[in-house]
């Protein structure tokens, strides 16, 4: 099998035209082949997208996807004690295993809502490799390092693993897998460890990922002991110095959202997590009118409780518009670039757009629906009104992922059994 044709559908385009037209792409390359009226192209093996939209494939830009595990597991908190009270110390107890299991139930999910590609922060990332190998999406990958409640060994050994598995697993899975160097935040990383790693990461060359100005909780204390904002302080660091692109960015002021333009480092916007943890609400109107590259994550499961991209272009246009106190911010068209263009962008990969040498990576959404009747408009749709469970199929790399809801690289009904095993062993274990 060498070239699918996506036959029948409509298209979206880069410009956000929606047309008639069929898609061809190669298995060989994993790239789009040609975009041409109904009928004009031949493939080897068809993919129905009759009364479908095809879009590009969803990019998640930040999650820690197996976090699936702590799912339902602790809500109704903010993010300091749910963190301390909840998450670690269940987080101590997950084994490689459990860390496998949990991934691959959150790409079976993300799968299943037409998403292709993610950025993800965790530990045990050789697991979580070889599940989106085994996924067929794309990733960007990276060992988070957290250096509070640490000795200084296990501190500097954290930051190193962070250095070497970037290192290690750049360019796996056939170059579908990226990587970034990843200080969890910049007030669980002590100075000294960030002034010596960073430029070192720097020098690598890698790309640098990190939890910044996600509560007010973490400018405050930044604030009083430097007298700085925390970017101008992750300025100072480095840590802006190379391709860098941060998750949350809710209390940045003007000063920071000009830092963000001018050394052009990223933002993944998480707004469910940030409305659930009450976080707070992200200015991305104004991070996007400066400029700013503003790709959108759902965060981890568990202050979600779910991977559904969909979910979270609506909730981004939703709190979009709040923050800035104006119904035409953030808008429709907008947030669909965000989760597909922008998204890419952050993460590095030539994906997001439906045009002839961009990666195959594509999802085909059912239109034949109630809550899609009318058609008046096709973007408003995929921003307000289509859910996950509306992806009919899931290609990426020009594999099918999923063909008429049955996901092709995993045998779904069994990965759904170990994590939910596995989970409750988990809990338990925690609880002993
Ligand atoms: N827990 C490990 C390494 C951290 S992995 C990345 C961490 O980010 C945590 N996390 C998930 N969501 C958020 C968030 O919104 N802000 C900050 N951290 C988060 C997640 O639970 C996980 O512990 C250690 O202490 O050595
Ligand atoms: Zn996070």
């Amino acid at each position: 099998m060498t070239e699918l044709l996506l036959t029948g559908g409509r298209v979206l385009r880069p410009d956000l035209t929606v047309e008639r037209a069929d898609v061809l792409v190669s298995q060989d390359s994993g790239e789009i082949v040609a975009v041409d009226e109904p009928g004009a192209l031949d493939g080897d093996d068809e993919l129905d997208a009759e009364s479908g939209l095809v879009i590009p494939g969803l990019v998640n830009a930040h999650t820690h996807v197996a976090m699936t595990m702590l799912r339902g597991l602790a809500d109704d908190k903010p993010l300091d004690a749910w963190l301390r009270e909840d998450v670690w110390p269940v987080e101590a107890e997950l084994t490689p295993e459990d860390i496998r299991a949990g991934a691959e139930l959150g790409l079976v999910e993300m799968i299943r809502s037409g998403t292709t590609a993610l950025s993800d922060m965790y530990f045990e990332v050789e697991e979580i490799a070889e599940a989106v190998d085994q996924a067929g999406m794309r990733a960007v990958l990276g060992f988070t390092a957290v250096t509070v409640g640490k000795d200084e060994e296990g501190a500097r050994a954290d930051l190193q693993e962070s250095l070497d598995v970037a290192k290690r697993l750049d360019g796996a899975a056939d170059g579908r897998i990226k990587t970034t160097f990843q200080p969890h935040s910049l007030t669980t990383v002590g100075e000294g460890y960030l002034r010596e790693f960073v430029p070192e990461a720097f020098d690598a060359g890698l790309s640098m990922h990190f939890h910044a100005n996600e509560t007010r909780d973490e400018v405050t204390p930044i604030l009083d002991e430097r007298g700085v904002r925390p970017l101008a302080y992750a300025e100072e660091v480095g840590l802006l110095d190379g391709d860098a692109y941060v998750a949350h960015g809710v209390h940045v002021d003007e000063s920071e959202i000009d830092l963000l333009a001018e050394t052009d480092t990223g933002v993944a916007h998480c707004p469910a997590s940030n409305m659930k943890l009450a976080s707070g609400m992200a200015p991305v109107q104004d991070l996007l009118d400066a400029g700013v590259t503003v790709g959108i994550g759902t965060d981890g499961a568990a202050s979600n409780n779910d991977l559904d991209m969909f979910d979270e272009m609506r909730d981004a246009a939703m709190l979009g518009k709040l923050a800035a106190d104006d119904a035409s911010a953030v808008d429709a068209g907008t947030v669909v670039e965000m989760a597909t263009a922008n998204g890419a962008d952050l993460l590095g990969f030539d994906s997001g757009r439906i045009e002839a040498g961009a990666n195959a990576d594509l999802a085909v959404i059912d239109l034949d629906a109630p809550h899609l009747t009318p058609a008046h408009d096709l973007v408003s749709h995929l921003a307000y009104a289509v859910r996950g469970s509306d992806v009919r199929h899931t290609v990426c790399d020009g594999e099918v992922l999923m063909r008429d809801r049955t996901v092709e690289v995993f045998d779904e009904a069994a990965v759904r059994e170990r994590a939910a095993e596995r989970a409750a062993a988990l809990v338990e274990r925690a609880e002993d």
